[in-house]
């Protein structure tokens, strides 16, 4: 569905992303994994329109996207969240849910009527009146994926949708998440917590100094030596393999 080919971009003298590609299957859940300073925000970006690569290319359902705006690529269906939530605080939950369904209707009412549904989905359906600014940390991720949701997207790009939440709120997430590709949203995930990646996605991919490292099967890939060091630092695999073996 999502093909992302050899993504480059550069920040003066920063190579924040070096050659990276990625590819989404439609229905799956993929997670975008990496330490801090990775570049997976920066990928995320170009992915959406946000940032224009200084080389490689974007396609989506075959057709190259690289050239097109972002308002551009949600009309095709490719809606993003961001990492620090940015409601409208001055509005309502319920408007500000709708200002993503006006991608689709002119018709205030309905834009509203697709609000309130769509808040149902993600469990904000008590707090339609409340400002935005009176939600928890919580209630504002849920918010920011509810407000991506209204564009009816194909694609949904998460990013850190987790973060600052504690278990129990993660918990409570998880499942609508999966909801959320069970009727019918493809989704890529970038994610720091490793509980939830494991739990939701088929396949991951892992980014390291602005390179793709690794991709594959959760499970696989967490054991990847290449993968531990990225995390923990060079040696770190063989210190484990023989942490492991003297605890035997
Ligand atoms: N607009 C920018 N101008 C200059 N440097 C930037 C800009 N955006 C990101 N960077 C740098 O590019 C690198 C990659 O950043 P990015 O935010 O994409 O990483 P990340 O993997 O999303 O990190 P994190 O997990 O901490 O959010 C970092 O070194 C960051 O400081």
């Amino acid at each position: 569905m999502l093909k992302a080919q050899n993504l480059t971009k550069r920040f003066s003298g920063l190579l924040a992303v070096d050659n990276a590609s990625i590819e989404v299957q439609q229905g799956s859940i993929t997670g975008l994994i990496g330490p801090n300073g990775a570049g997976k925000t920066t990928l995320f970006a170009m992915i959406a329109g946000f940032l224009p690569p200084n080389g490689g290319s974007v396609t989506f359902e075959g057709e190259d996207i690289t050239q097109e705006k972002p308002h551009l690529r949600a009309r095709r269906g490719l809606a993003r969240t961001f990492q620090i939530v940015q409601p409208f605080a001055g509005l309502n939950v319920r408007d500000n849910i709708a200002v993503g369904a006006y991608l689709h209707t002119k018709d205030p009412d309905e834009a509203k009527r697709q609000a309130s549904l769509t808040a149902e989905k993600v469990g904000l359906g008590r707090e339609l009146d409340k400002l935005a600014s009176g939600l928890t940390i919580a209630g504002r991720k849920r918010l920011e994926l509810a407000r991506a949701l209204a564009t009816r997207p194909k694609l949904l790009l998460l990013d850190e949708v987790l973060a600052g939440l504690n278990p129990s709120e993660i918990r409570d997430v998880l499942p609508i998440i999966r909801q959320i590709r069970d009727e019918g949203v493809t989704i890529l995930m970038i994610e720091h917590i490793m509980q939830a990646v494991m739990n939701l996605c088929d396949t991951v991919h892992v980014l390291s100094q602005g390179k793709m490292i690794a991709s594959g099967e959760p499970r696989i890939v967490c054991n990847d030596p290449a993968v531990i060091e990225a995390y923990l630092g060079h040696g770190a695999a063989e210190r484990i393999r023989s942490e492991g073996k003297a605890n035997a």
